[in-house]
């Protein structure tokens, strides 16, 4: 049984179609990749996996939540799917561990000693236990995104979303981010990753998924970025090197 179902799953915006018929399955414990062109449709994909946006037919399961049923319970599906995005959105006024005791404080009615500690676990866990009293100004940009991983974490996701997590940081920033990722793969964590970083694909995805106006262009595992099948692939893959 798939962890995550997309079937048949078409989303204009006003008159304009975004996604014309995405279909793919997740199993428990993959790595997906999400790659294509700007505009292709990846994050539009990615967000109705969350139903950040909501889709116009077709159907998407994550973890036995029908997400286009109108009846969702929307605060379950979003306790079992964490989202990081390129922007970290922090809240500037609390400190990290604040910011991560935030929601299960307030989701999972958590006493202030319980979620300091899942605060403390979970910094540890992307390399940030030193960080936790300090405000985000004071962190780097790769630390301000681990820290809004480790805020995803604390609600203990069973799938992970990434929306270009470092389209914003230099390289060796982006490297201590991957490096979190990995290990979070590495611990068997389910997640689904819109990236830009060909080689960190090619290294943990179990699948790639190239879009493409809309469509699943090339579908398979990350050896299809070395033996690309469509011209479009072929294109894409080189000018990301
Ligand atoms: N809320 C919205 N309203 C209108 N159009 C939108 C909206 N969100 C996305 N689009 C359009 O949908 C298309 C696909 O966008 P999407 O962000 O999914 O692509 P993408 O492949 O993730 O691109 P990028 O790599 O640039 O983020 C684009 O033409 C975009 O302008």
């Amino acid at each position: 049984m798939p962890i995550v179902a997309l079937k048949d799953v078409r989303k204009s915006f006003g008159s304009v179609q975004v996604l014309h018929g995405v279909s793919f399955f997740v199993e428990k414990g993959e790595v997906v990749a999400l790659i294509g062109a700007s505009g292709s449709g990846k994050s539009t994909a990615l967000r109705c996996i969350d139903r950040l946006e909501v889709i116009d037919s077709g159907e998407i399961e994550v973890c036995g939540h029908r997400v286009d049923d109108p009846k969702l319970d929307l605060r379950r599906l979003r306790q079992d799917v964490g989202i990081v995005f390129q922007s970290y959105n922090l809240f500037p006024h609390l400190t990290i561990a604040e910011n991560i005791m935030l929601a299960p404080r307030s989701v999972k009615k958590m006493s202030k000693a319980e979620a300091r500690a899942v605060a403390e676990g979970v910094l540890a866990k992307v390399g940030l236990a030193e960080k936790a009293d300090q405000y985000p100004e004071q962190l780097s940009g790769g630390q301000q995104q681990r820290a809004a991983i480790a805020r995803s974490l604390a609600m203990e996701p069973k799938v992970m979303l990434f929306d270009e997590v470092t389209s914003a940081l230099d390289p060796k920033l982006t490297g201590e981010v991957l490096r979190v990722i990995e290990s979070l793969a590495a611990g068997g964590m389910t997640m689904i990753m819109v990236t830009h970083e060909m080689n960190f694909a090619r290294r943990i995805a179990d699948q790639v998924v190239f879009m493409h106006q809309g469509r699943i262009h090339e579908h398979g595992p990350a050896g299809i970025l070395d033996r690309p099948t469509t011209p479009e692939l072929r294109d894409f893959v080189a000018e990301e090197l």
